[in-house]
């Protein structure tokens, strides 16, 4: 599969954080989600890629050069906000090269964006719709989000990842998805990505990862009496014992776990 970056060894220090070492591959053609916990990283690593940050070590590949073929969409407006979208328009038309006003306007109509109202007049909701009118709409490739869609209703999250869904159909875009609402990853991802204290935990498929494990809810006996090459993560409790178990053992009862069940087992279960 062609990648669309590939990230290697990558390090960012900061005095009271490291972004230690990651290597993984953005593969075309996908939606990568990228979770952590608040302060893990994935903003940090973001930059690294925007080339907002320089790391300390590792290499992206290959560097960005075009950021015209880039769509970055952080979780506020970055336009101006006393413009309105027509004045704004005439503004995307010279920065990008690519630019498809047609394109663009179908999509103010679908989201039924007002043209003549200032953005400041805007719900969050809206000024998130058209961030996603202009990602659309200069011939990006790369579209990188960095928590765009928090704060908003499960119903524009909806539409906003049928969006995801139609850009990745082309086999050259690719969306790295940064997100705290794992159940919208769960609806789109192909990958997942999880950094926990700036380190990567996995990145594996996320069809792997929803049937490669489960979560068992055993006694101290029967944990002692399960296979230690099957236990993944341990989380000991007072009267029971979580297991992240890699193959279903059918005789304990278990559930399959969610992403937020792979975070919570990950970051604070303990290896047998
Ligand atoms: N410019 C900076 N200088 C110093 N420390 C920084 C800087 N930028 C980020 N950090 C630190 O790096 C760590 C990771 O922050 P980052 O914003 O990447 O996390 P995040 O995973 O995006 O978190 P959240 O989900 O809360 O947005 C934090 O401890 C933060 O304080």
């Amino acid at each position: 599969m062609t990648s669309a970056l590939q990230v290697h060894h990558l390090t960012k220090k900061y005095p009271t954080f490291t972004l230690q070492d990651l290597s993984f591959d953005l593969p075309q053609g996908t939606i990568i989600g990228l979770i952590g916990e608040n302060g893990a990283g994935k903003s940090t690593l973001i930059r690294c890629l925007l080339q907002m940050s320089k790391p300390d070590q590792g290499e992206i590949e290959p560097p960005i050069k075009d950021f015209n073929q880039l769509s970055y969409i952080p979780d506020s407006c970055v336009f101006p906000e006393i413009l309105t979208i027509e004045q704004l328009e005439q503004d995307f038309a010279s920065i990008y090269k690519h630019w498809e006003s047609a394109k663009f306007w179908d999509m103010v109509k679908r989201f039924k964006l007002p043209h003549k109202q200032k953005l400041k007049t805007f719900s969050k909701g809206m000024k998130v719709k058209l961030a996603f009118c202009v990602a659309f709409s200069h011939h990006a490739k790369l579209l990188i989000l960095d928590e765009a869609t928090s704060g908003l209703d499960p119903l524009i999250r909806d539409e906003i990842l049928d969006l995801l869904l139609e850009f990745i159909q082309k086999e050259d875009h690719t969306v790295l998805f940064s997100t705290h609402i794992t159940s919208d990853l769960e609806k789109v991802a192909d990958y997942i990505l999880y950094i926990h204290e700036g380190k990567k935990m996995f990145m594996d498929t996320k069809d792997d990862l929803m049937e490669k494990y489960v979560i068992m809810h055993c006694t101290q006996d029967e944990y002692q009496k399960l296979p230690s090459s099957k236990i993944v993560r341990v989380i000991k409790q007072p009267y029971q014992m979580d297991v992240l178990v890699e193959k279903k053992e059918a005789e304990y009862t278990f559930d399959t776990p969610t992403l937020e069940d792979l975070m919570r087992m990950y970051s604070k279960g303990e290896k047998r």
